[in-house]
This record gives structure tokens, C-alpha cells and sequence, in this order.
């Protein structure tokens, strides 16, 4: 799938604790170097607005029905759009999310067991255009983590939000269905064993070709 915008859209994703935040301001900076002619937009969801910080408020410390948790995401991500995605691709520019439809495949679909049709309702909903394709991020990094390893490290470093306090169980379906929508389009995403020290994992990064 290529997008028709002259922009540049890359998601970050992974299980918590998988290492997007660590490395995702740092690949930011390495695009900037790279691009110096193109703006960065850096932004993450749930959030990336006003209205969609209040509702990442909302949904990372509510417990809600799992159809309201779907819809509240997908309603901040079609702000997210409307206010700063398409707008930034539009006009060119280079778009890094920390997290995009993915994370509510995996974690509604594959964690919470929300069916893939009624997720591909509100994908279509959302990220539908006139001509019938989706918009969708032209490359996603998904680092691939055990769950087990994942809580290790998270378990070390902050309190657990709503999503974060889920037991092993519930983070290996979210990494499960992570793996499964990568491998059904390796054109898109690009795997990352986030097993590997920081060092290898940066590495793997700075070496990733950007066709733009
Ligand atoms: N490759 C790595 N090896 C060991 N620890 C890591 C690695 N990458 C990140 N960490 C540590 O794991 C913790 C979680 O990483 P973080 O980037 O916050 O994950 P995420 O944003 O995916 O939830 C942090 O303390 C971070 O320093
Ligand atoms: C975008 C999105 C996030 N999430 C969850 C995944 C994360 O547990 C949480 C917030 O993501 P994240 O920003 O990665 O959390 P943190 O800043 O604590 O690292 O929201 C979903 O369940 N569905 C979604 O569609």
C-alpha cells in the first residue's frame, strides 16, 4: 500500500515495555539529521491532541466496557488525523506516532478479544478515504518482546497504568497479534527483536532505509 500524501508516516509499536519510548526521540533526531528539508511531527496514541490527551486520560485509568475502550480510541485517533496527521502529510512532512491502529488490533482485538470486524468497521470508519483505500503509516517498527521479559523491565521503572497492570496472558495475545498483522504485511512493518541490547537495537535502526 502506498500512501498518495508527499509525506512520510511511521508508527512505533510493541507490547509495554517492549523499548518504543526509549529509542523513538532519538530516531526523531536521526530523520531530522537525514532530512534536514523535511519537518518532523513526532506524536503518540492515544493522544497527539487536546481532545485526545483527555481521552488517553480516560481510557488508561477507567476500567470501561471493551466496545466504549474501542470506539474512545478510535474517536481520538480520528482527531489525531483530522488535526495533525493528514494535515502533516499533506504538507509533507515526516509523521513518527508512538502507536497507531495496531496497538488497538492487538490489544482490543488480540489481548481484550473484540472481534476483527468490528475493528475493521471502525478502521474503515476512520482511516477510510474517498477512493476506498485506508490511510495507514507507510512503515511500522514493532519491537517484539516476550512478556515476560517486557514486565521485567517495566517492573522497574514506573507504575503500572490500566492497560500495564494486564497479566502475562493478556500481553502474549497483545504480542501475538502484533506478530500475525506483521507477517500479513511485510511490506509495512519492520521487525525489531527487542530482545537485543539498546546498542544492536539502535544500530538496526540507523542502518533502516527510509525511501523518501
Ligand atoms: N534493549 C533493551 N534492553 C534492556 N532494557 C531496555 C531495552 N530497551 C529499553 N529498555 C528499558 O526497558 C524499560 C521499558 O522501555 P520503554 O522504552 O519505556 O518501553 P515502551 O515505551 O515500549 O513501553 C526502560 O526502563 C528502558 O530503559
Ligand atoms: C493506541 C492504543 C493504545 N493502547 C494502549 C497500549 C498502552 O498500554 C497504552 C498507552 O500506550 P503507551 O503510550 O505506549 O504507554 P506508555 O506511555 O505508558 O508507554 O494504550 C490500546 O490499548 N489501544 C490503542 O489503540
Amino acid at each position: 500500500m502506498s500512501n498518495p500524501y508527499p509525506g512520510y508516516f511511521i508508527s512505533f509499536e510493541g507490547i509495554d515495555g517492549a523499548g518504543k519510548s526509549t529509542h523513538i526521540e532519538a530516531f526523531g533526531e536521526l530523520m531530522k539529521t537525514r532530512y534536514p528539508d523535511r519537518e518532523l511531527v513526532l506524536t503518540r496514541e492515544p493522544g497527539g491532541t487536546v481532545l485526545g490527551e483527555q481521552l488517553r486520560e480516560l481510557l488508561l485509568h477507567t476500567p470501561m466496557h471493551l466496545e466504549t475502550e474501542a470506539m474512545l480510541m478510535f474517536a481520538a485517533r480520528r482527531e489525531h488525523i483530522a488535526q495533525v496527521i493528514e494535515p502533516a502529510l499533506l504538507a509533507g512532512k515526516i509523521v513518527i506516532s508512538d502507536r497507531f491502529t495496531d496497538a488497538s488490533f492487538a490489544y482490543q482485538g488480540g489481548g481484550r478479544g473484540l472481534s476483527l470486524d468490528r475493528l475493521n468497521h471502525l478502521e474503515q470508519w476512520v482511516q477510510g478515504r474517498p477512493d476506498g483505500s485506508l490511510l495507514q503509516p507507510n512503515l511500522t517498527i514493532l519491537f517484539d518482546l516476550p512478556g515476560s521479559i517486557a514486565e521485567a523491565r517495566r517492573s522497574k521503572v514506573r507504575a503500572p497504568d490500566k492497560f500495564e497492570q494486564m497479566d502475562l496472558n493478556f500481553f502474549e495475545k497483545v504480542r501475538q497479534e502484533y506478530l500475525r498483522r506483521a507477517k500479513a504485511d511485510p511490506q509495512r512493518f519492520h521487525l525489531v527483536d527487542a530482545t537485543q541490547t539498546q546498542d544492536v537495537i539502535w544500530h538496526g535502526l540507523q542502518s533502516l532505509e527510509i525511501p523518501l
